[in-house]
């Protein structure tokens, strides 16, 4: 199988200009329209594809980002891993702006938005015990620290449903009872997401902000969080450099199963399925269904 490397960029990363062959692709998919166009090229003779979370322009709210719509079209797009970038605020002093932490547990806290792929009609439950990918994250983690970034491997987002950012008690309940490292917006059900399209999914995690629980630092807003952004995002993009060599053209079998996760997991006998929800499942679930 080929491998192609999708890049979902967040906030401070809305396009990526060093493929070759650049071309912006409408991709129309049965979950809806995705944040923007999708930007294809190659990049050291591996395949990519780039989505801007918020789209061009930041328009789109954490609440309100098409996260069915988004995995679908970089199934679609023939995506077999998925690089998610975002920016976030720390609860730990070690882990400073500017730094990486590569995300290897989440705490899902949003609420109302579409969380999964399958439903009445076609139900299925997926493992989500190590929502990421252990060899995508080794990679990424690999490439940052080469691009000079302080990298940390291993830790826990809390996915927070926004658009303010959290109050004193919840920053303290996070930090110190739920001993989460980090914060942000949108890896909640991005991540769920892709674990049901059969994605390995890694997250990568650049720090912002101490978010407002250390007493020696005001509390985050926007401008701080713009303000480590350019560096972050320029760090990024030299972790995107280093990934077509770290992951090769040809892809092996995922070692961790991530492009199975469907293989026992939908429950619905093929005979009581619903034929329309099964269409729109064509991309995520054609493999199995
Ligand atoms: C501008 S700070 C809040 C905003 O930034 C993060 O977005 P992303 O995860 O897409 O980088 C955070 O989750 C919020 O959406
Ligand atoms: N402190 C914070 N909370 C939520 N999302 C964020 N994105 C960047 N910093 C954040």
């Amino acid at each position: 199988m080929q491998t192609r490397i999708g890049i979902i960029g967040g906030s401070g990363l809305y396009q990526l200009d060093s493929l070759e062959n650049p071309e912006w692709l409408s991709v129309t998919s049965p979950w809806g329209v995705p944040s923007d166009q999708i930007l294809t090229g190659v990049l050291q003779g591996v395949a990519m594809a780039f989505l801007p979370r918020h789209g061009r322009g930041h328009v789109h709210a954490p609440s309100d980002v098409p996260y069915r719509a988004n995995i679908d079209a970089l199934k679609r797009l023939g995506v077999t891993d998925v690089i998610s970038v975002s920016a976030c605020g720390s609860f730990r002093e070690d882990l400073a702006p500017g730094d990486f932490l590569i995300v290897d547990q989440f705490i899902d806290r949003t609420v109302g938005r579409d969380a999964s792929f399958f439903g009445s009609g076609c139900v299925a439950h997926v493992s989500l015990a190590h929502p990421t990918c252990p060899r995508l994250s080794a990679a990424c983690a690999d490439a940052a620290r080469a691009a000079g970034v302080t990298v940390h491997e291993g830790g826990t987002y809390l996915a927070m449903e926004g658009p303010q950012f959290s109050t004193l008690a919840e920053s303290r309940l996070y930090r110190e009872v739920w001993g989460c490292d980090v914060i942000g917006m949108t890896n909640m059900p991005e991540a769920k997401l892709a674990r049901e399209a059969e994605l390995c999914y890694a997250s990568v995690a650049m720090v912002t902000d101490y978010d407002c629980w250390h007493p020696d630092h005001a509390e985050v807003d926007v401008a701080q969080v713009i303000a480590t952004l350019g560096a972050n995002a320029a760090h990024a993009r030299a972790l995107v450099a280093g990934l077509p060599a770290r992951l090769g053209a040809d892809r092996a079998p995922c070692p961790h199963g991530c492009d199975r996760a469907l293989e026992h997991a939908i429950m619905t006998a093929p005979d009581r399925r619903d034929p329309d929800l099964v269409a729109r499942l064509d991309a995520v679930a054609g493999r199995v269904l």
